[in-house]
């Protein structure tokens, strides 16, 4: 793409790893893209015409544009980086292995997408490989993925038999033929009447195409079952514009429940161009999409809602605006930008760049940013365009962009930002503008850790500096360090998730530390409601004197827990934060001097999330466990010596001490992590994988489906789909024929929880099981208590 753009001059190759968008050394030496990199660049190239053939009426392909795309990486290990990804996207090209047909893992990331709907193409790759089987891949995009595969084009195999040399495009009806081993720029179009001499067959398929997508589109879109009825049924007379139109219609609710369908092979560079003028003719533009969701505290709705006034300011705002007249109602209209950072990247060059989605507004250069997460305020000092790997400044970001602002110390991805002239940098905007979030997303509970030990005593800050980055830039991984020990542990989704950030650390970070064994992370958790227990600390904190106390109780933390103003859900545990303050006349709290309401909930916070970190039997962070804290100032506070780190201090201990009375009284379980396996095998290895996972990996099987029907379910209000009623031209050379219902070749797909323990070094054990052929992703389903004996294996 970015070839052909002209963006880059020369084709990247993942397997001698020059590609663009994989730039980490990590990515380069597996062939796999880890992070997902974000390049800006135009199709049709600026100043030039579409490559695209047909006679359309002004096709969107014929104009350039601004295209921001995003490489997403494909391992299960990295989903959390693939959602992330998603929520920022206006649409998305899914790209298919035309050989393995739908893979579980796409089905995955399919379901993320219809959650966030994202309106999606499809783009059958990999066609000129052995065993290449598109019709199969089509009928799979309709069983797997639940959504009805409109064909736009049909592969052409040279002769219907031969080499893959091109498609066959069923809405501009032409056939285009690229040169052989060629860059893939020279391309021969042929239209239905010269396509007839080269190859009638195909010019046939093309005719057969052209009527099924008609009839597909008339299914969904009353507009073109007029237009069709105004060509007089002749699906063949309908203008190409009108069936673009059509396909955009269909998806633009990102639904999924029609998929159009494209076909090439990016190897051979075949099928690109083509591609990216459906990303133009069929993809919305930022202005076409969703409001997108945002919360300020208990307020939710729509930001173009908030900012034209249609969302209902809470009394607490209009108290606020009440003391400045002059910007009374106009608040929220002064808000100049707000963008949502979607990824963090040490540039060894250009430092930590911080890539921002802009939400409404513009985010310009030197533009104090309040982070609405962290509540801090920084300067955008440098605004970029990322074009390849080179960065182009900016002197803004405008709405809908995507872009980077350079030299920012806090932002992490999943921050947003908002700029507003004129705010204290100090302050920042007065509640509840100073909490306006945009949707977080759900980060999964990691499951594995690993020590991280600094070579040397004098590295460990830097070690220290460099992990905070990692995680500034990957919010899926976790870092701990023991308060006693002092040692570090990173925890993550799996064990190349953690391989990988051992690496970043190491080879870019050049960190001199070296990484433990990778573990499994069990969790420890609370059986039965504790005694309160009051604390007081009175010793030396942080070189200063300290003394402040506070009360401690713990509970186990019940399904549907309410959510209360006071409590905070962080990593599965609540932490209720009670502050016993009297009130003045005004209503505001009567509060020691030194210390800010927010202030103490941050330092007691930040005691219990530590406390919490270590449980009390086998040294494993708390899993839904409820730490309710009070703190009563008549009572816990001593003057100046209360300091922020004392109230920390004191939190910690008076948790750490009721969960130690909590084991003592034998109520602390051992939970282990429990994992949805999703396995793709042969019908002729079922038997085995089965009995294997039953009889020696403790597991439990949840379905046996034949593949064809896939684990993503039939959403309400979508049409169910008759995979026999699917066109597809035939395969000349599938190995597996789609429609074949039994047999050994029949695929297979085994749903089963199993513990995460019988899970590592699995898939060695699956390829011997299937001959190589079985694949298998997994995620973290639950915690479950451990029995005695499994207790003792830990
Ligand atoms: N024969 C053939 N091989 C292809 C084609 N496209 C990609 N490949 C090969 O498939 C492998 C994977 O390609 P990638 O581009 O890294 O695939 P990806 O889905 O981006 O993988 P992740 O980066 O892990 O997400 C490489 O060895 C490619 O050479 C194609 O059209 N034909």
């Amino acid at each position: 793409m970015l070839y052909y753009s002209g963006f880059t001059r020369r084709i990247g190759d993942v397997d001698d790893g020059s590609t663009v968008t994989d730039f980490l050394p990590a990515e380069r030496a597996r062939g796999i893209t880890i992070q997902s990199a974000a390049v800006t660049f135009h199709w049709p190239p600026q100043g030039q015409g579409a490559i695209n053939t047909g006679k359309q009426d002004g096709p969107r392909s014929h104009q350039s544009h601004t295209i921001n795309l995003i490489d997403t990486p494909g391992h299960a290990d990295f989903t959390f980086e693939v959602i992330r990804s998603l929520r920022i996207l206006d649409g998305a090209v899914c790209i298919l292995d035309g050989v393995a047909g739908v893979e579980a893992q796409t089905e995955k990331v399919w379901a993320q997408a219809n959650s966030w709907s994202i309106p999606r193409i499809a783009f059958v790759n990999k066609l000129d490989r052995n065993g290449a089987a598109f019709a199969k891949t089509v009928k799979e995009i309709g069983s797997r993925l639940k959504g009805w595969p409109a064909v736009c084009q049909i592969p052409w195999w040279k002769g219907g038999k031969g080499q893959f040399t091109g498609v066959g495009d069923a809405v501009n009806l032409c056939a285009m033929k690229w040169e052989e081993g060629g860059d893939g720029k020279s391309i021969e179009t042929f239209t239905l009447d010269k396509l007839e001499i080269e190859d009638s067959g195909l010019h046939l398929e093309i005719i057969k195409a052209r009527a099924a997508l008609v009839e597909s589109l008339c299914g969904y879109d009353e507009q073109l079952l007029e237009t069709w009825l105004e060509c007089e049924d002749d699906s063949m007379a309908i203008p190409p514009q009108a069936i673009k139109d059509s396909l955009r219609r269909c998806i633009i609710d990102g639904s999924g429940k029609l998929i159009p369908v494209f076909a090439g092979a990016s190897f051979r560079n075949i099928g690109v161009q083509p591609l990216l003028d459906a990303v133009d003719d069929l993809l919305p533009d930022p202005t076409q999409r969703p409001d997108p969701e945002v919360s300020l505290g208990s307020i939710k709705g729509g930001l173009k809602d908030l900012m034209s006034g249609r969302l209902a300011i809470s009394p607490v705002l209009q108290k606020s605006l009440a003391k400045k007249p002059a910007s009374r109602n106009s608040l929220v209209s002064l808000i100049e930008g707000c963008a949502l950072a979607f990824k963090v990247v040490n540039d060894l060059k250009r430092g930590v760049l911080v890539y921002v989605r802009v939400y409404s507004g513009s985010i310009n250069k030197n533009a104090t940013l309040w982070n609405t997460s962290l509540h801090v305020t920084e300067r955008a000092q440098r605004v970029l365009q990322m074009q390849a790997s080179d960065a182009v400044e900016l002197s803004y970001i405008g709405t809908g962009q995507i872009g980077v602002i350079a030299g920012l110390k806090y932002a992490r991805t999943g921050d947003t930002l908002v700029s507003i002239p004129g705010m204290s940098p100090k302050t920042g905007p007065p509640p509840p503008l100073n909490n306006l979030q945009l949707k977080p997303i759900d980060i999964p509970p990691p499951v594995f850790f690993a020590a991280i030990e600094p070579n040397s005593l004098s590295e460990e800050k830097n070690v220290t500096e460099s992990l905070t980055l990692l995680l500034r830039e990957d919010p899926s991984l976790h870092m701990t360090v023991d308060d006693e020990s002092g040692q570090m542990q990173i925890s993550g989704m799996g064990e190349l998730h953690l391989e990988i950030a051992r690496d970043r650390l190491v080879n870019d970070f050049k960190a001199k530390a070296t990484m433990g064994n990778i573990e499994i992370s069990y969790r420890e958790a609370v059986l039965t409601e504790g005694i309160s227990h009051r604390f007081v600390l009175h010793r030396d904190v942080a070189g200063k004197k300290g003394k402040a106390a506070c009360e401690a109780k713990v509970e186990p933390l019940l399904p549907h827990f309410p959510s209360e103003e006071n409590t905070v859900i962080r990593d599965g545990n609540a932490v209720t934060i009670d502050v016993l303050t009297v009130v003045d006349g005004e209503g505001q709290p009567i509060l020691p001097p030194e210390l800010s309401l927010s202030c103490i909930k941050a330092a007691l916070m930040n005691g219990a999330v530590a406390a919490l970190a270590r449980g009390p039997r086998r040294g494993f962070p708390l899993h839904e466990t409820h730490v309710c804290l009070t703190f009563n100032p008549s009572m816990d506070y001593f003057g100046a010596d209360t300091s922020p780190a004392a109230l920390s201090a004191a939190a910690r201990i008076a948790v750490q001490t009721v969960l130690q009375a909590a084991d003592d009284g034998d109520s602390i379980a051992l939970m282990e992590p429990v994992m949805n396996v999703v396995i793709s095998c042969d019908e002729s290895s079922l038997g085995a994988i089965v009995h294997d996972l039953l009889s020696a990996r403790g597991g439990r099987i949840l379905s046996l489906d034949s593949d064809e029907n896939g684990s993503i379910p039939a959403s309400e209000g979508l049409k169910v789909i008759d995979v026999e009623r699917i066109y597809a031209p035939p395969d000349p050379f599938a190995s597996i024929d789609g429609t074949q219902s039994s047999g050994p070749g029949q695929l297979r797909q085994i749903t089963a929880i199993v513990p995460l323990k019988e899970m590592v070094g699995y898939l060695k054990h699956l390829r011997s099981l299937t001959g190589g052929r079985g694949t298998f992703i997994m995620s973290i389903d639950n915690f479950q208590r451990l029995s005695g004996p499994r207790e003792k294996a830990v």
